[in-house]
């Protein structure tokens, strides 16, 4: 046994003195627990998708269709499920999804999941789009691992800043998001005319940045406060980008790559042939192109195109400690996990992300011992079967 599963053990034993845990310990459940405590529009923010959400039910639909095949008999005593990813030591294969917007859904919002990330010792992705500034966020994390993840904005100067700043906040790697340079077409929030960002929420890298505040005149005041959230408006995205473009990320950033939003096998060769160090296979969890495929089902072609020249990270539909075993068996070295700890960051704060994370990494170490694997490095297609 090791510590990731001490944590089944310490929830009977807390049963004995009548403590029960604070949430639920099936994963899948949060989603309905939070749309009770948030409000229609924050819970609509997070559940939503693109369109008519048939790639977020086909997300969760492609992990149905594989199944673990349980080995017997293979010494699973020593288990071991820490990994190194892009430079980064990791306790088990699982990281913390960039998310903005957090404080819609608590008010300590990026900060508490820093917290959280950094007492499970997960590395947590900051979003350029938090509702707190990176350097607030590093500060909450303290010594805890952080990445970066960069939209690209029109303003060139704005995106160095972004870097320069990120570097020096401590944040070790760079997580490029190549799918959401304008939002989709997303009905919930469209239904409810709910857009954060134009409500000030989201924005506090862009109004803290120095260069963003020269763009609006100085420092976001009342007074410039509309003309700031108009240029946000203006910069957010750069839909000219090409891959041409990397250059210039390769320039301004000197630490390991991972391009965000990766589908198609030939991206991924392109992603490695422009020196980037990871790709991560995402749809974005349905939330931009509805009608896209699964992100689970984009996997194993990524995967075999990478040809372990780049590192191959996967989001988009995790929820269980099964479902990680069965996107590192078709893969991906390590996952990134969205919705679920946002909800736990919606029931319980720090301590709620706390709880989801913890659920799913004894999840995990459980269902890889039970199936015969004490090591992610050990999960292949052969410990799946198609249904
Ligand atoms: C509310 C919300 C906000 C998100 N914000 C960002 C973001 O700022 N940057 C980013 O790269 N991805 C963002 N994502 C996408 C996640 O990083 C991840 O790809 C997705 O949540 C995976 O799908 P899943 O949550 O269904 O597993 C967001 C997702 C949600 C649900
Ligand atoms: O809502 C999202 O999915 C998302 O990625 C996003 C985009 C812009 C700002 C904040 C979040």
């Amino acid at each position: 046994m090791s510590a990731l599963a001490d944590f089944q053990n310490s929830i009977y034993l807390r049963g004995l003195g009548d403590v029960l845990p604070a949430l639920p310990t099936d994963t899948t459940r949060l989603e309905g627990l939070a749309e009770g405590v948030l409000s229609a529009r924050a819970f609509g923010y997070v559940a939503g998708a693109a369109g008519s959400e048939a790639t977020a039910r086909a997300n969760r639909a492609a992990f149905d269709k594989w199944r673990i095949v349980p080995r017997m008999l293979r010494d699973v005593a020593d288990r071991d499920l820490s990994v190194d990813v892009l430079g980064t030591a990791m306790p088990s294969p699982i990281l913390l999804a960039p998310v903005g917007v957090q404080s819609i859904f608590h008010p300590d919002g990026e900060l508490a999941v820093a917290r959280a990330a950094a007492a499970t010792g997960l590395t947590m992705v900051l979003s350029t789009a938090a509702s707190y500034s990176m350097e607030d966020v590093a500060s909450a994390g303290g010594d805890g691992s952080r990445w970066y993840q960069l939209y690209w904005p029109k303003d060139r100067d704005l995106a160095v800043s972004f870097l320069e700043r990120a570097k020096a906040a401590g944040y070790t790697t760079l997580v490029v998001t190549l799918d959401t340079f304008t939002l989709a077409w997303r009905p919930r929030d469209l239904d409810r005319a709910y857009l954060p960002f134009l409500r000030g929420i989201g924005v506090a890298n862009y109004f803290s940045d120095p260069v963003f505040q020269r763009a609006v005149g100085g420092p976001v005041t009342a007074a410039n406060r509309d003309a700031a959230l108009l240029h946000w408006v203006a910069t957010f995205g750069d839909p000219s980008l090409t891959w041409d473009d990397l250059a210039f990320l390769r320039e301004h950033w000197d630490g390991p790559i991972a391009l965000k939003g990766i589908q198609h096998p030939d991206d991924a060769r392109r992603a490695v042939h422009a020196g980037m160090d990871g790709v991560i296979v995402s749809n974005h969890g349905g939330r931009q192109v509805d009608g896209a495929i699964a992100s689970l089902d984009a996997l194993p072609g990524v995967a075999e195109a990478v040809g372990g020249q780049a590192t191959v990270l996967f989001d988009s539909g995790i929820r269980t400690g099964a479902d990680v075993v069965k996107a590192l068996a078709l893969g991906a070295r390590a996952v990134l996990v969205g919705r679920p700890y946002v909800y736990g960051l919606a029931l319980g704060g720090e301590a709620g992300v706390q709880h989801v994370l913890r659920c799913v990494q004894a999840d995990l170490e459980l269902t890889m011992a039970l199936s015969g694997v004490s090591r992610p490095d050990q999960l292949s297609p052969e410990n799946l079967a198609i249904t």
